[in-house]
């Protein structure tokens, strides 16, 4: 298959898919397009009545005036009906539609692989749900009113014309395809073109995004400056692009305007002959002129149109990249059975066999992190995973929770294979990250999300077990209390303390903690120790670690580096080792053992006075 074929086929099947989302509303676009044809009445008999007027004046037919102006008046009226109610049916169509399309995103959005989706820019994925998803919908609009009503106008406009003069008629079609495919030459252009602005404006919508979050930041370091001048480049780049592109659809509009022109210069030309050679009254003159206008305009109106589904086609790529992302794992929906998650406990509660993981996501070893991790985890067991940075513990826990695909080998949370049983697996983990993620809403709603089934007694009783109650009652609003984005006025404890409560709530099995390593004050730490230690209780545990309390108390330590299990063993066994675990003792943790001890001191003190 040539270059060309191969293009051409993309493009129907890329029109065809984008059609595809029409199909359900297919009876709302047949009567939006009947409606439509009051518009053809009117284009059409415009020219008809205007011949009538002229020839009904030359004749000095008052009466004939009159009727005609009385038809003319009500005919106005139910076209302007007809059209409104057909502008009505066009734009639910395109809302419904774009609507479905966004949807899918938003779905997809879900569904696709983690680290796919660590490699955009929301604000890309943003732009492509939005603008992008948006303008792929516009353009089924374009195609089925547009460059449909423009073909059928310039179909009866012709039949009309060549009731007239079947030659000048020929002529006046003949020069159409001409006129459309003048403008197909710059097709391929604008789209490319169309697909680099799209994109543009998306990395645009990125950096604004960015240095709105990270606000506190940019004020702290004076940043504004550096990200001024960024934002202004790439605006600068975006800018010229805007201006190729405009110049290109000046190009495509005035190249099929030009031919379309010059064509009826020579159609006009020889129906004035024709005129004075006597065969064709004043009025037919100026009906002819109204037509052949008709019979050419759509060929120049659907070159720009054409024009514009490029465009559209540019935007509809992006749409389709995601759509056609491959999805995470195998999801298969839960049965109904496994309403209680705990019921297996026989099973490993997590076994994680011979995983091979690269982020690049080749398979050879060098460029692997884990290069045949295994780690056999029993229900019950609290295991702490410790490791210099970079050595894959938070790898590690995203793999577990489906987040991240190993490229060889597999991982069972309790029997449910975390690739083939993906959404069972995940409903028996819970997660608590090291930073929350809140979203804006209600304190409510933000512990409630965890569990779709919830009462309002569930969620107060998980905010109790996670010491978040007090302060939640305490505050104007209560469980009703709105947040600000990401939960930014609430404090960072309080923070952890409403995740901790969804961790409560969704009541799974394996509990996946990334301890947080920012220091709270000792109150609050130590009521979030109380918290997790509660959480802890009855689950299986696998523990980022930066907490003594919590390495003391594992039923296991493991020691990671560079992806590779180098120590396993318990507190002690681990120190006698004197390996890798030994020096991040001495680093990381003696400094809060310290901390432990003096607290301890104190409260001993407190109890002799
Ligand atoms: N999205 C990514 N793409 C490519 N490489 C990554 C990505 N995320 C992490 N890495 C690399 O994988 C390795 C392990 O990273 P990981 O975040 O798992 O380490 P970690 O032990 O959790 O570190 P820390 O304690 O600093 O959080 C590092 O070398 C890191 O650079």
């Amino acid at each position: 298959m040539n270059e060309g074929e191969s293009k051409n086929l993309k493009l129907r099947y890329a029109l065809r898919r984008l059609i595809s989302y029409a199909s359900p509303y297919r009876i709302g676009f047949i009567v939006a397009v009947l409606l439509l044809s009051a518009k053809l009445v009117m284009d059409i008999g415009f020219a008809a009545i205007q011949q009538v007027f002229i020839d009904t004046i030359n004749n000095a037919n008052m009466d004939a005036l009159t009727r005609i102006t009385v038809i003319c008046a009500i005919a106005c009226v139910i076209i302007i009906c007809c059209l409104m109610l057909q502008h009505y049916f066009r734009f639910v169509m395109q809302s419904r539609m774009a609507w479905d399309i966004r949807a899918k995103l938003f779905d997809k959005s879900h569904r696709i692989p983690f680290r796919y989706l660590q490699s955009m820019h929301s604000g890309d994925l943003t732009s492509r749900n939005t603008k992008d998803a948006g303008m792929a919908m516009g353009m089924i609009n374009s195609i089925v009113y547009d460059l449909g009503y423009n073909l059928l106008l310039c179909f009866i406009s012709f039949l009309y014309l060549a009731k007239m003069d079947v030659w000048i008629a020929l002529l006046a079609l003949g020069s159409g395809p001409l006129v459309f495919l003048s403008g197909r030459f710059f097709d391929r252009r604008l789209r490319k073109l169309s697909t680099q602005i799209y994109a543009k404006e998306a990395e645009l919508r990125g950096i604004l995004q960015e240095t709105l979050q990270g606000m506190k930041v940019v004020r702290a370091f004076s940043l504004e400056e550096t990200l001024l001048k960024k934002y202004a480049l790439e605006r600068e780049k975006l800018r010229r692009m805007q201006l190729r592109k405009s110049l290109l659809n000046g190009l495509l509009w005035q190249s099929s305007a030009f031919i379309n022109n010059l064509v009826m210069v020579i159609c006009a030309a020889l129906i004035a002959l024709s005129a004075l050679s006597g065969g064709t009254s004043a009025g037919e003159v100026l009906a002819f002129i109204i037509l052949m206008g008709r019979v050419q305009w759509p060929f120049v109106h659907m070159s720009q149109t054409w024009g514009g589904v490029q465009e559209a086609l540019g935007a509809a790529d992006r749409v389709f990249a995601i759509l056609d992302a491959p999805d995470e794992g195998a999801a298969h929906p839960l049965p109904e059975s496994s309403s209680s998650p705990l019921a297996s406990v026989e099973v490993a509660a997590l076994q994680i066999e011979d995983v091979h993981y690269s982020y690049s996501g080749k398979k050879d070893n060098e460029a692997s992190l884990f290069t045949g991790l295994n780690i056999h985890i029993q229900h019950g067991e609290t295991i702490a995973v410790v490791g210099p940075s970079g050595s894959g513990k938070t790898t590690l826990v995203r793999l577990c929770n489906g987040l991240y695909e190993p490229t060889a080998g597999s991982i069972s949370v309790y029997g449910k294979s975390v690739h083939d049983q993906l959404e069972e697996a995940r409903a028996m983990i819970t997660y608590v990250p090291q930073t929350p993620y809140l979203f804006s809403g209600t304190i409510r709603d933000n512990i409630a999300f965890s569990s779709s089934t919830a009462s309002e007694e569930d969620i107060r009783e998980a905010a109790r077990l996670a010491g978040a109650e007090e302060f939640i009652t305490k505050m104007k609003g209560g469980y009703d209390t709105i947040l600000g984005e990401h939960g930014s006025t609430l404090s960072g404890g309080q923070r952890q303390r409403i995740a901790i409560a969804r961790a409560f709530l969704r009541d799974a099995p394996l509990l996946l903690l990334d301890e947080a390593t920012s220091a709270l004050d000792n109150e609050s730490e130590r009521m979030i120790q109380q918290s997790l230690d509660l959480l802890m209780k009855n689950r299986t545990t696998l523990v980022i670690a930066h907490r003594l309390s919590t390495i003391r108390e594992a039923s296991r330590i493991i020691v990671l580096d560079q992806g590779s299990i180098v120590e396993e063993g318990t507190h002690e066994s681990l120190l006698e080792m004197n390996g890798l675990y030994s020096q991040l003792y001495n680093i990381q943790f003696k400094s809060s053992e310290a901390e432990d001890i003096s607290e301890h001191e104190l409260l001993q003190l407190h109890s002799h006075l």
